[in-house]
Parts: structure tokens; sequence; C-alpha cells
């Protein structure tokens, strides 16, 4: 499936999900082309599970059409599950098998042929960092460990597409790190991945565009650069000076360009339209206006603005 050039992997249209009288997901459009970092985010109970589940063929939605790889997963689901790795929210192992045999009962269920089980086990676990664990038994493993175990179980038929709930969901700060560092380099490699949480700040800098759900919609959605760009109208300066900056406050509100100013401490924020040159001309106004100017940068407003912006501050 393309559109206008692009290699769809995802799509979904009009996907509908309902449990009884409770709608989870409410008429779902996603287009997410090959090789994007797709970060579905919201709260708890967003839907965000329904539709990963319903992506990964596990669930048949109320309504709507889904194609994964360009198979519809309502007339081929065989052909999408081949193409799809799904790992599921604090998916179990196998406690009592050691890791490759954890891997090797998989590589066979995905039809691995003998000769090759071995080395497809190593690669798998090659790159997720776990070659020294090997012979460990999966029980032993930590958190973050069994997380990278399971998605190392899941990328054994070579999908293109990983569907990949709350990853690093239940995982210390430094284990987060190493599973965001992973995906990224799994996404460089040319895989479609679509990851979700619900901490915005654990997807915003290597995805390369977003979904927001809230109560089962979509409320945001599109690629990180033009959702910032869209919101850009104006630009985020901050002067550093000497001392309180309250006291300037009113006179910089007369500049040209300055849409508003506030100040805390020492710092005064300014919201200013212009460019590069027209910032410069008000630094030197700050200047000639007496102010005690020790600092003058831009703050680059990123996703997380975007969030408080559409309301969804139950995000965080
Ligand atoms: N099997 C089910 N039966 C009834 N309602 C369900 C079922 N699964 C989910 N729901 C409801 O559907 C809505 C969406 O849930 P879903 O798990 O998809 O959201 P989520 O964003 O993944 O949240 P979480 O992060 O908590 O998993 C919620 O209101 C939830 O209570």
């Amino acid at each position: 499936m393309s559109e206008l050039g692009r290699d769809i992997l995802i799509h979904t249209a009009d996907m509908r999900v309902d449990y009884g009288d409770t709608t989870a997901v409410h008429g779902l459009n996603l287009d997410i082309a090959a090789g994007e970092v797709y970060g579905l985010i919201g709260p708890n109970g967003a839907g965000k599970t329904s539709t990963i589940k319903v992506l990964a063929t596990l669930l048949e939605p109320t309504y709507g059409e889904v194609f994964i790889g360009g198979h519809d997963t309502a007339t081929h689901a065989a052909e999408a599950r081949a193409v799809l790795g799904y790992m599921p929210d604090l998916a179990p192992v196998w406690e009592d098998l050691k890791v490759w045999e954890f891997l090797d009962v998989f590589a066979r269920a995905y039809a691995v042929s003998h000769a090759d089980r071995r080395r497809r086990v190593d690669e798998v676990l090659d790159v997720v960092s776990l070659e020294s664990k090997r012979h460990a038994m999966s029980g032993s493993l930590s958190r973050g460990m069994t997380q990278r175990l399971v998605l190392a179980k899941t990328l054994l038929h070579k999908p293109r597409v990983l569907l990949l709930d709350e990853p690093a969901s239940g995982l210390d700060p430094i284990a987060r790190i190493e599973m965001r560092d992973l995906l990224k380099r799994l996404a460089a490699e040319g895989r479609t991945v679509l990851v979700s949480s619900h901490i915005l700040t654990e997807l915003s800098d290597f995805c390369s565009s977003i979904g927001i759900m809230e109560k089962g919609r979509m409320v945001v959605n599109g690629p990180i650069d033009e959702l910032v760009a869209a919101r850009q109208t104006h630009r985020r300066f901050v002067v550093e000076l000497l001392e309180p900056a309250i006291q300037y406050e009113g006179p910089l509100a007369e500049l040209d360009g300055v849409a508003a100013v506030a100040s805390s401490g020492d710092n005064l924020d300014l919201d200013f339209a212009g460019d590069d040159r027209e910032a410069s001309q008000l630094l030197a106004g700050l200047v000639a206006k007496g102010l005690p100017v020790k600092g003058f940068y831009e703050k680059k407003r990123g996703v997380e603005d975007i969030m408080l912006e559409v309301g969804a501050k139950e995000v965080s």
C-alpha cells in the first residue's frame, strides 16, 4: 500500500473498538510509513492497548479497516502476522528456561529451520545486548533484561513492523534509557516502530511522528516537526539579568514584536514574533533600555509544549 510515494505499513480507516456499551476507540485513522517511529501517547484508559491489539490482529475491530504491511487483517491475518512483531505490556517469560532455550522455542514456532535457529537466536541476543546472558535462567533476569528478552523474541521472524505496548513500563531510569537506545537502533535499521507510552518525555526525543489519544479519540496526530512548526507562531526568548526581572516586565511589552513578557527570578521570558535579525535588534533594544543583560537565548518549544496546548495535561 502506498500513498504519494510513501510505503504505508500501518493503515487504519474509521477503526472502532467497542467492549459492550463502552467504546474504547472511536473511528481511528492512521497512516504510518516505512521507517517511521510513531509514538502513541495517552493516559491510562485512552485506548492505546486496544488499538495495538487490533493492529496485532489479536482483537477484531468492531468497525473499520486495518492493513498491516499492505495486508487486510480481516481477510489476510496470517500474512499480516508474518510481517509484524508484537510486544505486550508486561509480557511474561518462562522463568525455568534458559535465555537461549526461551528464544529457541519461539524460533521453532516461527518455523526457523534447525540449521538457522542457533544463528538467529544469537543475532537477536546481539541486537538486544544479552549475549552474555545466553545461558542464564530467564527467571533470573532483571526487569530491564526481561523486557529486552521479550523484545528479542519479537524480532525472531524479522518483522518489518514492531508494535510495542509500553516497552519501558516498570523499568528503572537506566533500563529505560537502554530500552530507548535499543528502539532507536531498531528504527534506524528501517523498521516501522509503533510504541506506546503514558509518559510523553519517554518518546518525544526519538519519535518521528506522534499520536495523542484521549478517551479513545486521537486529538493530535502527525509528524513531530510539522506539529511543532504549526504551533510555533511565536518564538520564546529568555533574557537572563543580573537583578530581579519583575521591574522590567512593563516597559518591555512595548518593544516591537514582543507579544508577552513574564518574569521569574532574574529571568524574563519573552514571546517574540520576528526573524533572527529582529531578535538581534530586540537584544540591542534591551541593552539600550539599560537592562543588565547577562544572557539571551531562544528556548526551543517541543512536543511537551504541544501537549499543554492541546489541553492533555493529564498525560505527563
Ligand atoms: N476487555 C475489556 N472489556 C471491557 N472494557 C475494556 C476492556 N479492555 C479495555 N477496556 C476499556 O477500554 C478503554 C481503553 O482501554 P485500553 O486498555 O485500550 O487503554 P490504554 O490507553 O491502553 O490504557 P492502559 O495504559 O491502562 O492499558 C478503557 O476504558 C478500558 O476500561
